[in-house]
């Protein structure tokens, strides 16, 4: 399992679930063994962890009578957050190696994130307390045991941290019910300029917000973190003096257009834009020497190239300022994960900038303004008959469709508008975004109404015409 998260297992993954037959599952097996170079005469070493849900129980046991068949070795690491389970997998596939990644135990992930953040805020008045959603997921129970070890340099409220009552995971609250609904959590009074986090369930996505003077809800989600941890690593990078070292961005088609604008603008960084899906971030971020991934929704983190991590660690710099800019580059290489986007470590990440430069949410947020944005989902009969090319941003099936929908787009300032099957649910996403709100929902509604008759006509005839 260890060896199966890393590298390019997301791809074999990929190709195990769509196996149409134990045959073709078989040959799959096959074929990932031999590119992973996997030695199945070496026993097996399996590494598991659950989140806080009833059920984890009852899975775990089954998976242990699984192992047992086996004959595996395997060590129960328990409740965990799921970027937990990554690291410590990074770090038993690494140990004795050049990359090795830390002590393979939660103790030991902790101890390394908190050494990492108390060297990069070093000095630096703390900020106001942060308050943090944990969903009612694992990531309430492990951030308590995480604060410890930050020694009262970062002052954070947990609200949202009952594990108790299984029925309130992300009810209400959390990443995505904060991102999609473009709200707070349901309870949570909110004090103008005063900065807020959410976790989502098993705490590897995190968005911050804040209200304005005015009482307006102000979203800071993953295209913001990315800016800001762009903005952030281009500068150290240049107060290094080691300006070899490439930054790259990659995002989804869900990244807001100003965002991307900010990126390729205002940084002049490259960006590159990849389908949904960590899995395809990741990869695309490993081209980079340090590549900053994240999707809109808040999953995402900073991959360093060993080549970038060498020369990190072979600069000194030629000057006290040089010297203090290389040693905050290891430090960040440190604190964030780096096997998987990490909602504990993104949130350091985020609170080293925001402290280094002592910014409210409100300054951070004056990069650049989002543009209006509305993302829904329509029950379709079959969603495999849509198909995409282009990052996902252009359909090729159902014929047709697409032309219809770049005729409503036109019309809309600013307009921009994508379709695709979701991966995950059983509905196509609609996504649009335009100069105002009224716009955006407009436009949304259009090309969800647009998807939703032609699905509904169940042919492959041209869609009414919605204008
Ligand atoms: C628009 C959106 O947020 N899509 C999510 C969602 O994928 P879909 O394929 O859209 O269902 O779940 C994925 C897994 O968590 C996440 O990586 C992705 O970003």
């Amino acid at each position: 399992m260890g060896e199966m998260l890393e590298g390019s297992w997301e791809a074999h993954a990929t190709a195990l679930s769509n196996a149409q037959s134990n045959d073709q599952l078989l040959e799959y097996i096959h074929s990932m063994v031999s590119s992973l170079k996997i030695d199945l005469t070496k026993p097996a070493n399996v590494v598991y962890g659950r989140d806080t849900r009833p059920s984890g129980e009852s899975l775990v046991a089954a998976f242990v009578d699984g192992l047992k068949v086996l004959d595996a070795k395997s060590t129960d690491y328990g409740i965990l957050t799921t970027p937990q389970l990554h690291y410590i997998t990074r770090c038993l596939n690494t140990v004795g190696t050049p990359e090795a990644y830390g002590e393979p135990t939660a103790e030991g992930y902790y101890k390394k994130l908190a050494a990492a953040y108390k060297i990069l805020v070093e000095g630096k008045a703390k900020l106001p307390p942060l308050v943090l959603d944990c969903a009612n997921g694992v990531g309430a129970p492990k951030f308590k045991e995480f604060l410890p070890y930050l020694d009262d340099i970062l002052s954070v409220k947990l609200v949202n941290d009952d594990i108790e009552d299984a029925s309130k995971l992300n009810l209400n609250a959390g990443a995505d019910y904060v991102k999609t609904g473009q709200r707070a959590p349901v309870g949570l009074k909110m004090t103008p300029l005063e900065r807020y986090a959410s976790f989502d369930g098993d705490a590897d996505r995190l968005v911050y917000y804040y209200q304005d003077e005015d009482g307006t809800f102000k979203l800071l989600d993953g295209d913001k973190i990315a800016g800001l941890a762009a903005m952030y690593i281009i500068d150290l990078v240049k107060a290094a003096g080691i300006d070899s070292i490439s930054v790259g961005v990659v995002q989804t088609a869900y990244a807001n257009g100003a965002s991307t604008q900010y990126l390729r603008n205002s940084l002049n960084v490259p960006v590159s834009c990849v389908p949904t899906g960590v899995k395809h971030l990741h990869h695309e971020a490993l081209k980079y020497d340090v590549g900053v991934y994240f999707e809109a929704n808040g999953h995402g983190t900073v991959l360093f190239s060993p080549s970038a991590l060498k020369t990190i660690h072979s600069t000194e710099g030629s000057t006290p300022a040089q010297a203090v800019a290389v040693r905050s580059l290891r430090a960040l290489s440190d604190v964030i994960n780096q096997a998987v986007g990490d909602a504990f470590s993104d949130l350091l990440l985020v609170e080293t900038i925001l402290t280094q430069r002592q910014w409210t949410p409100k300054i951070w947020d004056q990069a650049y303004t989002d543009l209006p944005n509305r993302l829904v989902k329509v029950v379709v009969k079959d969603r495999s008959i849509f198909k995409t090319v282009d990052a996902e941003r252009k359909l090729v099936e159902p014929a047709g469709l697409q032309d219809a929908i770049d005729a409503i787009v036109l019309k809309f300032r600013d307009g921009r508008s994508f379709v695709r099957p979701s991966g995950t649910e059983d509905v196509v996403r609609v996504y649009a975004e335009a100069a105002t709100r009224s716009e955006t929902d407009e436009l949304a509604f259009r090309i969800g109404g647009l998807v939703f008759d032609y699905n509904s006509n169940g042919s492959g005839t041209r869609p009414r015409e919605f204008i």
